[in-house]
């Protein structure tokens, strides 16, 4: 008769959960001392990096990931990242070691106390499985839950003593069951909504994250065309759902609700598609829509749904909603949109590389396929001004803003996408949060490539003291940090740059090698 791990293990595995995303601890120790051969784990060193290297493995794989940490302070450490991971509706399965289940009570030493309320609001579901006997069944149901529409992280806490025990015989169904949504428009909502598009003078797409998480994205560039409709990214998102040189792009939305407003002025219907309305960020109060305009909201998340501040909201599968709309509405009724100029020159600086001079050596030396991964915040509007992105799964952004979630999140990509190049686009600030996944991407040979951009400041703070008018204020600039000797600290070879050339060169080394590579960039700040 099979033991509580070993029925859980054959649950993991029948969902193809066989990395173990962790940092053990002595809680942890015989849910480890039972994992499988055809398992494998990967050690991170601060559990922020586990998190968020299990984050970026699961959305560039288009599926789960399976999380093992400590307890509660491992668990406390991973909610900084895990707050983009519930924003990016990322599917992941976090389990954390808890005391012996007859001392918990007594709140001996590394008891988790509360454990199902710790990681609230960050998880979609928590629980602590009421006795040994469930466990199986309760990580079952976890992982169902996170790959349910909306998708999204969960949390279990199992004492260890559990694991030893011994297994229902009734667990052998779990390894069979299935669960898959049915979620799609009907046919009157579906002409509804089409007869609206096609009613509409100027409609106009604004496309979110879940488009791209979806496989959609060639589905939106057949419902643009037969549209002839222009086509933004709504504000601050952690993927690129449309190809940024297709004559319908205009851009990613500012994340300010005045701004959104005048830039989707003129248009008589906005059709919103895998995005909430809208992730603002700077408090810029105005209207919410422009005068005489209707917005309509296709989301698979019935709180997104719920939430927004206007328009009209169904709840469906963004893939299947798109996917019919193209074919439903009516094709031709505008003119042919022109083609989109050339990218603008890049600005330079005498001082260093100015970032849009660094994206434009990336455009220009990248693969095609490339994968960025970014977490440099004051040069958003600079990288979506470079950049020629035209395949899907070719753009992550921490969804949160958390900053820590970058640079492990572009080695957990490079683990998941072993035939793409990844690049980690990161600012020397938000570097220092996750920087530890730098030893793992050494000690199991991930090549992925981490582009430090070096200002020595706190850039975009910078930027929002002068909107908040806060002045001067402290805490802003991060002089003097040698990446390069951090990262050979962690066993990862380094180069300093500070001219076009001397990048390129270390860029191409590195394309060229199978290793991890950090290449600091001294680059020049320049506001948002
Ligand atoms: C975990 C965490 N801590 C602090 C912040 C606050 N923060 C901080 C500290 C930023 C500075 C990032 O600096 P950078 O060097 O990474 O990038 P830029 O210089 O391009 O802005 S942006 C921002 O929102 C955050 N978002 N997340
Ligand atoms: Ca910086």
């Amino acid at each position: 008769m099979a033991d509580v791990s070993q029925a859980t293990y054959d649950v993991l595995r029948a969902h193809g959960l066989t990395t173990i995303f962790g940092n053990p601890g002595s809680n942890e120790l015989p849910f480890l001392a039972g994992m499988p051969d055809d398992f494998r784990y990967v050690l991170g060193l601060h559990e922020g990096a586990v998190l968020a290297m299990a984050d970026g493995f699961a959305q560039a794989r288009g599926g789960s990931a399976f999380v093992n940490l400590h307890a509660a302070a491992g668990t406390g450490n991973a909610m900084g990242p895990l707050t983009n991971t519930v924003y990016a509706h990322s599917p992941l399965i976090i389990t954390a070691g808890q005391q012996v289940r007859s001392t918990i009570g007594q709140e001996v030493m590394l008891a988790n106390v509360d454990a199902p309320m710790l990681p609230k609001p960050l998880v979609k579901w928590s629980s602590e499985p009421a006795c040994a006997q469930d466990v199986p069944r309760t990580i079952s149901q976890a992982i169902h839950i996170a790959n349910l529409p909306a998708k999204g992280p969960v949390y279990v806490s199992v004492p260890y003593d559990d694991w030893g025990q011994e297994a229902p015989a009734e667990t052998r169904h779990l390894v069979e069951r299935t669960t898959a949504p049915a979620n799609s428009l009907s046919a009157d909502q579906l002409e509804t909504i089409a007869e609206a598009l096609d009613r509409a003078r100027h409609p106009v797409l604004v496309l979110g994250s879940e488009v791209d998480a979806e496989h959609a994205n060639d589905e939106a560039v057949r419902l643009a065309d037969a549209l002839n409709a222009p086509v933004w990214v709504a504000p601050l998102p952690s993927r690129c759902p449309f190809p940024t040189r297709h004559r319908s792009f205009r851009g990613v939305l500012p994340a300010a609700v005045q701004e959104v407003t005048d830039a989707l002025a003129g248009h008589d219907l906005i059709l919103v598609v895998g995005a909430a309305v809208f992730r603002y960020h700077q408090f810029v109060p105005g209207d919410y829509l422009p005068e005489g305009t209707r917005l309509i909201h296709l989301t698979s998340d019935p709180s997104e749904a719920a939430r927004a501040p206007m328009g009209d909201a169904w709840v469906t599968g963004v893939r299947d909603a798109v996917t019919r709309l193209a074919d439903a509405v009516t094709p031709g009724r505008r003119p042919a949109l022109p083609s989109l100029p050339d990218i603008a020159p890049h600005r330079t600086s005498s001082e260093a590389i100015h970032p849009e001079h660094l994206f434009a050596l990336l455009r220009e030396n990248a693969p095609d396929d490339v994968v960025y991964v970014k977490e440099s915040t004051s040069t958003i509007g600079a990288f979506w001004s470079q950049m020629d992105l035209s395949l899907p799964n070719s753009y992550f952004f921490p969804a949160s803003g958390g900053l820590g979630w970058g640079l492990p999140a572009a080695v957990g990509a490079q683990l998941a996408l072993p035939d793409r190049r990844v690049v980690g686009l990161i600012g020397d600030g938000s570097a220092n949060y996750g920087i530890t996944a730098l030893w793992t991407a050494a000690h199991y040979h991930i090549p992925t490539i981490i582009v430090i951009l070096k200002n020595g400041t706190y850039g975009v703070l910078r930027w929002f003291a002068r909107v908040l008018e806060a002045g001067e204020t402290p805490g802003l600039d991060v002089p003097g940090i040698d990446f390069a000797a951090i990262a050979s600290g962690y066993g990862v070879t380094a180069t300093s740059v500070r001219t076009p050339t001397a990048f390129v060169a270390a860029f191409e080394k590195a394309l060229a090698g199978d290793s991890p590579v950090v290449i600091e960039v001294e680059t020049a700040f320049s506001e948002p």
